[in-house]
């Protein structure tokens, strides 16, 4: 029985630029493992050139569930093998496919030999307490393993267990999210002060490097301010050349965040008539996050049923499918990212780029010689590959477009480049 059926194409419609504002329109979809709230959100490009796969660091209070849904993922992953690749990296480490069932779709019209899918890193990084900032815990060093990361995944308990402790003593999702971004933000500062003291010691240089430091010290000043108010650095409307300035700092508060309301199994056919979940989804859209809400230990669960169980378990509990898909998903589209295809007997794969990039720079993605000995892309949109059912086909019909340097890939584009090297 084939299980593509877990994982629909999640889309999120966005509107992103490489270095703009990424607008996502406040929308509520509910049901299980679906983002249910989202609104304006920054986003801000680590450069022009990404790597294949994208780390998303899963974070939270200890004993949330964390390592539950990481080895779900991970194991889920293993069990998909034959569709989804995975490997592991570090005990802690792993790498996911996202689910996209396009791919399969092109590889089976192209009669490719494999279908490699676009991948994202999951990464456990052990529970942070309060204090952390001022090295309570192991404090620092999980500090410095979220600093490495593209997106944070908050994983926020809203399960009752009396078994199960809670290092506050009660399950409260409101304190666990502030504890979070306090520790986040407490460090953000410690950071952008002394950074701050730095530059007012630095003595003039030449002009562009002053221009330079005069646009890092207003961003920062700006972000100081936003966080004395409790408000995360990404909420700051900052210019294209301040974003710049300040990337290398790697700020916490920066980065792209997705709560995780982890729920019990019993609750998941209606997440949302939960207060913690509501409660979760009410900070998520306060502080420019994603939500979604998934039970960590059914996901565990599943992925120890075989594949012909794990349909009648998720039917007896009121779903249709994992939530997991749904998750990386969002991820990968919560960090601005889209698919590109290249799709030949060889093989049909998934390139990842960010929102906006052109055509020589996706074409960079693959290889850098690619980008730089660029003459033309010839382009056809997903569909009307389908549609034509073979590229030879598409040719025929006349489907194929040429596009130059300033065409702009758009998601699900089938592409094949010329260049000169
Ligand atoms: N949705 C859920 N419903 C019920 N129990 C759960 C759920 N999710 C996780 N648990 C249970 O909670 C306990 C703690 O989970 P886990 O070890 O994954 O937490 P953690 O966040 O990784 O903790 P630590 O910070 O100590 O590493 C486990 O016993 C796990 O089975
Ligand atoms: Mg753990």
């Amino acid at each position: 029985m084939a299980y593509n059926h877990l994982f629909p194409a999640f889309r999120v419609p966005l509107r992103a630029s490489l270095t703009g504002t990424l607008s996502l329109p406040r929308f509520s979809v509910s049901g299980y493992g679906h983002f249910m709230v989202f609104t304006k959100l920054r986003y801000f490009s680590s450069g022009s050139k990404i790597s294949m796969s994208l780390k998303a660091g899963i974070v939270g209070l200890p004993n949330v569930g964390k390592s539950t849904l990481f080895n779900a993922v991970v194991e889920n992953g293993k069990a998909q093998a034959a569709n989804f690749p995975f490997c592991t990296i570090e005990p802690n480490v792993g790498i996911v496919a996202v689910p996209d069932p396009r791919l399969n779709v092109l590889s089976n019209l192209s009669k490719s030999q494999r279908a490699v899918p676009a991948s994202i890193e999951f990464v456990d990084i052990a529970g942070l307490v309060k204090g952390a900032s001022q090295g309570e815990g192991l404090g620092n060093k999980f500090l410095a393993h979220i600093r490495e990361v593209d997106s944070i995944l908050q994983v926020v308990r809203c399960f009752e267990d009396n078994d199960i402790v809670h290092v506050n003593g009660k399950v409260d999702p409101r304190s666990d999210i502030d504890v979070i971004n306090l520790e986040l933000g407490f460090s953000d500062l410690d950071q952008i002060e002394k950074r701050i003291e730095k530059l007012k010691k630095s003595k003039g240089k030449d002009s562009p490097s002053k221009v330079k430091e005069d646009a890092e010290r207003s961003a920062l000043e700006k972000i100081q301010q936003s966080l004395m108010e409790g408000k995360p650095a990404r909420s700051v409307v900052l210019s294209d050349y301040e974003k710049e300035a300040i990337k290398h700092l790697c700020l916490l508060t920066m980065k792209p965040v997705i709560y995780i309301a982890n729920v019990a199994e019993s609750d998941i056919g209606d997440p949302e008539s939960i207060p913690h979940v509501r409660e979760v989804k009410d900070l998520a859209s306060q502080y420019l996050s994603g939500v979604v809400a998934i039970s960590a230990q059914v996901e565990s669960e599943l992925s120890e049923l075989p594949l012909e169980e794990r349909y009648e378990y998720l039917k007896s509990l009121g779903v249709e499918e994992s939530g997991l898909g749904n998750l990386i998903r969002a991820t990968y589209d919560l960090l601005g990212l889209r698919t590109y295809f290249t799709s030949g007997e060889k093989e049909t794969k998934a390139w990842t780029i960010l929102a906006g990039m052109t055509a020589p720079q996706a074409a960079g993605v693959i290889h850098s010689d690619f980008e730089k000995g660029f003459i033309r892309a010839e382009t056809v949109a997903y569909d009307d590959f389908v549609v034509a059912g073979s590229l030879a086909a598409v040719r025929e019909k006349g489907l194929l477009r040429s596009e130059g340097k300033d065409y702009v890939v758009q998601e699900g584009d089938v592409m094949l480049f010329r260049f000169n090297v």
